[in-house]
């Protein structure tokens, strides 16, 4: 299993490599409610493994360091409990790009979501950062489709708020390890 890891690791290295977009790197923030499972994401994709956690209460003070896709990424982990998401906007400055993780499963809390990514894309430090919607958890059944998702959150709205170019939504499950691949590569054009 390992091997067959490292061996689809280095074909992808390989074609980053061809594309020319190897030794590109990025500062990444982290946002979303909490519980959206923004440590169990940086913790797969540093290790490969799941694992669970307590909730963040703090930013850590040192990035997480980790490669997807062929590329080098460094990321703040910031708790998503209300009393700390005044401190998201300080991140975003050092950031070249913001994964906003919504839980799918989570209906009852959507709204709550689709509140927090709209303050956060009305705030001028963050109007020319791009944001990659990562809806979460998406392996549970009771994940609800990304069009009813995006008609709750008012998609639609924050994307001509933000721009077309710089808003996109991604269906991912961590658990599965699905789904991220492709934000971090929509990412990637912005580096
Ligand atoms: N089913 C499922 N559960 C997940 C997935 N990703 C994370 N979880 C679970 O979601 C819960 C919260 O995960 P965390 O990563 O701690 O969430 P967080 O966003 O860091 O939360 P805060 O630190 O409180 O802001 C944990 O029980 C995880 O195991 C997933 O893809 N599928
Ligand atoms: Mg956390």
């Amino acid at each position: 299993m390992a091997s067959l890891y490292n061996l689809w690791k280095s074909l992808i290295n390989s074609l980053w490599r061809a594309l020319g977009l190897e030794g590109k790197e990025g500062v990444l923030v982290v946002l979303g409610l909490d519980n959206a499972g923004k440590t169990t994401l940086l913790h797969r994709l540093r290790t490969g493994d799941v694992r669970s956690f307590p909730p963040t209460d703090r930013p850590h003070h040192h990035t997480e360091s980790f490669e997807c896709q062929g590329l080098k990424f460094q990321a703040w982990d910031l708790g998503g409990h209300e009393a700390v998401r005044h401190l998201w906007e300080d991140y975003v400055c050092e950031s070249s790009a913001v994964l906003f993780v919504v839980d799918a499963s989570d209906s009852d809390r959507l709204e709550e979501a689709g509140f927090e990514l709209d303050a956060l894309i009305g705030e001028k430090v963050v109007q020319d950062v791009p944001v990659a919607v990562l809806l979460n958890k998406c392996d549970l059944e009771e994940a609800l489709s990304s069009a009813e998702i995006c008609q709750r959150i008012q998609f639609d709205e924050l994307q001509r708020m933000q721009g077309p170019d710089k808003l996109a939504i991604f269906r991912i499950s961590v658990l599965r390890g699905e789904g991220y691949q492709a934000a971090f590569r929509w990412v990637a054009n912005f580096l």
